[in-house]
């Protein structure tokens, strides 16, 4: 039982294509299916602590890991009942089925228990939840200490991450074999619960992982501002959003921080303020350039975003930039020599590629590859995409991100990681994202973009 970070995220197909694999490879479905539920059960067991549990089976193989963990639970003396939905349908969970010696109640009927354990669909799951199945898990659900679902919650879509229904939310979610989109992807991560993946021996694979903690180089004896990373902010109409993104490049460890604007705060010190001009932009000793944070929206926005998309400077496109770019600019970004990554959030995602029914992690992919930039995409569950199609997908990590300013910080962060190194954006856009999630995490309360940005430096210490 293990979290999720650094794991692969995989496909309900993948997952079937990764199962057959197995086969193939002479080990039996039955035998896979004795490995997941016994898992579950061990799981189930140290969870539920001697408190009677309560396993809802479906008609598919998630039922047959239900029947199996049922028939675990009793050879350990556990007090255990099983509920179905319909009898099995497949070979393996008819035979798991035959393995439970004790009764099977029927879902419309039975009565709580403490645990509740939801095997009743998992990546099989083909369409919405009929209402009475819905009304009997939400009855269960909340008579029930605690619940527990087997690979996913009955009714989400492993895929596309939502949910077919008004299904009850689960405590625990036991992942099997390997995270699936639906597990980090609102609004059905949200209804997942404490998520563990459970080892069952199928190895799966992906270019789609969740996001892990980076691997930077720290400074050394040798090093110096410049070779630290010079980052440049192009401020704007709202000159405090442009200071939050720098003072983030600090704390994240940028070298050397310039910005750009005509009008702002003295403090910090550190950072080096100049107003701007298109000459600013060709000093060769700048390794990012961010543009957008309090940029504005009028002619001289626009002016100051295509001086930045014809420079040669690896850019951190955010905020009133994105709402900039036209067709015409997202053309250039795609035929810029040097990287360009781009921050929008899901109003900014949908009006510069349109919207859409394909999963987060689809979607932002696909605008990857459209616009040839590594595109963040911002929210709960960030999703970091390269034009060369590899994704990360980041932990939800603190809901009081949701505060004005903390899209600045994470452009700064992301711009510190780009000047760094700016042949690996994609790996700078991931660090950056890591970096402001773990600054989240560890602060608490109604905190401000200020305090977020300020507690990048602790961060940036255990990198
Ligand atoms: N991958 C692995 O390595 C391993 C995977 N394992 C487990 O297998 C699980 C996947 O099993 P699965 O493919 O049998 O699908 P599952 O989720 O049980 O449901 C399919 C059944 O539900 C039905 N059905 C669908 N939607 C419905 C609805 N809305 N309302 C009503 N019915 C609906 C559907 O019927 P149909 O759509 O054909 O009408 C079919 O009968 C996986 O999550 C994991 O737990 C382990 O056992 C072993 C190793
Ligand atoms: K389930």
């Amino acid at each position: 039982m293990t979290p999720l970070s650094g794991k692969p995220v995989v496909t309900a197909a993948k997952m079937r294509a990764a199962e057959e694999a197995a086969i193939a490879d002479g080990t039996s479905v039955d035998i896979l299916m004795a490995r997941a539920g016994t898992e579950v059960a061990q799981t189930i067991r140290r969870l539920a602590s001697g408190s009677e549990v309560l396993i809802l089976c479906g008609p598919g193989n998630n039922g047959g890991d239900g029947y199996v963990a049922a028939a675990a639970l009793r050879a350990w003396s556990l007090p255990v009942r099983v509920a179905a939905l319909a009898p099995p349908a497949t070979d393996a969970a008819r035979n798991a089925c035959a393995g439970w010696s004790g009764p099977v109640e029927t879902l419309a009927e039975t009565k709580s228990a403490p645990i509740l354990v939801d095997a009743l669909f998992g990546t099989g799951l083909s369409r919405a939840l009929d209402p009475a199945i819905v009304a009997a898990l939400r009855r269960l659900n909340a008579r029930a200490r605690l619940s527990i679902a087997v690979d996913l919650p009955s009714g989400v879509d492993t895929d596309r991450g939502v949910a077919l229904g008004d299904i009850p939310a689960a405590d625990v979610t036991l992942a099997l074999g390997a995270p699936k989109p639906a597990h980090l992807l609102y609004p059905a991560a949200g209804l997942c619960g404490a998520i563990r993946v459970l080892d069952i021996g199928v190895p799966a694979s992906s270019d789609v992982m969740v996001l892990a903690a980076p691997d930077l180089p720290m400074p050394g004896p040798d090093s110096h501002k410049y070779s630290r990373g010079m980052v440049a902010v192009v401020g704007g109409d709202m000159p405090g959003a442009a200071e939050l993104s720098a003072i983030a490049a600090l704390r994240a460890g940028a070298g050397y921080v310039l910005l750009l604007a005509e009008h702002g705060a003295l403090q910090p010190h550190a950072i080096v303020r100049k107003a701007f001009t298109p000459d600013a932009l060709t000093d060769k000793r700048i390794g990012a350039l961010i543009i957008g944070p309090g940029l504005g929206r009028g002619d001289e926005a626009r002016a100051r975003l295509d001086q930045a998309l014809a420079s040669a400077v690896p850019l951190v496109i955010d905020g009133d930039a994105l709402h900039l770019l036209d067709t015409a600019r997202l053309d250039v970004v795609r035929n810029r020599a040097v990287p360009v990554i781009m921050t929008p959030h899901a109003g900014e995602f949908d009006a510069l590629f349109g919207k859409g029914e394909e999963s987060k992690i689809d979607r932002a992919r696909a605008a990857a590859l459209r616009s040839g930039a590594t595109i963040i995409f911002k929210g709960a569950d960030t999703v970091i995409a390269s034009p060369q199609g590899a994704v990360r997908v980041a932990q939800s990590a603190n809901a009081w991100l949701s505060t004005a300013g903390t899209g600045d910080v994470l452009a700064g962060a992301v711009g510190a990681f780009l000047s760094g190194n700016a042949n690996i954006a994609f790996d700078a856009a991931c660090a950056g994202v890591w970096a402001h999630a773990r600054a989240a995490r560890r602060l608490r309360g109604a905190f401000i973009a200020d305090d977020l940005a300020d507690a990048l430096t602790a961060v940036r210490s255990r990198l």
